[in-house]
């Protein structure tokens, strides 16, 4: 399977790293900054589920350089997502299917009209990951899942030949035949997670010792079960109470990817992620206090 990573970031760079592991043809579709810093420092994973690097890898700054591909992994930021729009419409005109793995659930629609329904999979990604100085990986804890499905039963043939091409990749690959509420369980979760460790600035250990934190996760979860349902996702209550356990679980300085942008001084996701669900909620009538008040409490520090 010829693979080409759009956003040679912290979780492009792991799945892309972790397939040439594997022995496979992987182009990583980059800007031309990160395509020197590639060039100078080579790409490489320092993870728990062990190292690896590559010194050559093999980089493009324009489509027309990539003969074809058979799937694009799309991982930039939701803030990105227009301007991969063009690169994406070329590579599917050469015969790619695209997969996002980008949080939250506004950029599947946007996908969709641009590219066509049939050549955008559901995707999404359980890991801890950021890039360090060097263009490098830096991930940690156990989690490094790439989770994929059909969102049309057209792709069930490329999904099950992702499937099996990444068996024995060196990371968790599952192949969903309902990646719909798959996307909108993450999109709850993330929606939580990132809302109350960004708005507070503290890791998930220090949310958690305050019962009247923590309480505020747990409303942003049940607002995103309710908003799911209303956009005919049912996310059931024990799906909740699974994802409050999942939160109760981890390291105590664990902490959002949108946290530790704002630690760094990056730009936010919190337009696409809680002001996309602020979106989604104004569109069929629903309340989502909480959400809008996370939204409220991240967006001076946004860096739009
Ligand atoms: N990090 C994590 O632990 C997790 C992240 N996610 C989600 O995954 C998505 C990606 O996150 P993450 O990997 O952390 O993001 P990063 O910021 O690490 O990487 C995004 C990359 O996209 C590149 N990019 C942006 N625009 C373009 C473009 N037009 N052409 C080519 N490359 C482009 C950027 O490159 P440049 O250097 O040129 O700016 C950057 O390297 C987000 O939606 C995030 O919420 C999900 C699970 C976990
Ligand atoms: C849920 C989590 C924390 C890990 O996948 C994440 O998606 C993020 O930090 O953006």
């Amino acid at each position: 399977m010829r693979i080409v990573i759009l956003g040679a970031g912290a979780l492009g760079v792991y799945f892309g790293v972790r397939w040439i592991e594997l022995g496979s043809d992987v182009t990583f579709l980059v800007r031309e900054k990160r395509a020197a810093q590639i060039r100078e420092n080579g790409l490489k994973i320092n993870s728990t589920q062990g190292d690896y690097e590559i010194k050559n890898p093999q980089v493009a700054t324009e489509p027309s350089e990539i003969e074809s591909a058979d799937l694009v992994l799309v991982s930039v930021k939701g803030y990105h997502l227009d301007g991969t729009l063009a690169h994406l419409k070329a590579l599917t005109n050469k015969g790619a299917y695209v997969l996002p793995v980008l949080n939250g659930i506004e950029h599947i629609s946007v996908l969709q009209e641009e590219l066509g329904k049939e050549k955008v999979i559901g995707g999404l990604s359980f890991i801890f990951a950021s890039l360090n100085d060097k263009g490098h990986v830096e991930q940690s804890g156990d989690m490094h899942h790439l989770i994929f499905g059909p969102l049309e039963s057209s792709q069930q043939g490329i999904c099950r030949r992702l499937e099996e091409f990444s068996r024995d990749a060196g990371f968790i690959s599952k192949y969903s035949d309902n990646i719909s509420l798959e996307l909108w369980k993450k999109y709850m979760f993330i929606t939580a997670l990132s809302g109350v460790t960004t708005a507070a600035n503290l890791p998930i250990g220090a949310i958690r010792e305050h019962a009247e934190t923590f309480h505020i996760a747990k409303m942003i979860l049940r607002e995103m079960q309710s908003l799911a349902a209303a956009y005919g996702a049912e996310i059931p209550d024990q799906e909740v109470e699974s994802a409050i356990q999942n939160v109760h679980a981890l390291d105590p300085e664990a902490t959002s990817s949108m946290h530790k942008d704002r630690r760094k001084g990056l730009r936010l996701e919190v337009d696409h992620l809680q002001g996309g669900a602020v979106r989604l909620a104004e569109n069929t009538g629903l309340e989502v206090p909480y959400i809008r008040a996370v939204l409220g409490l991240i967006k001076p520090f946004e860096r739009e």
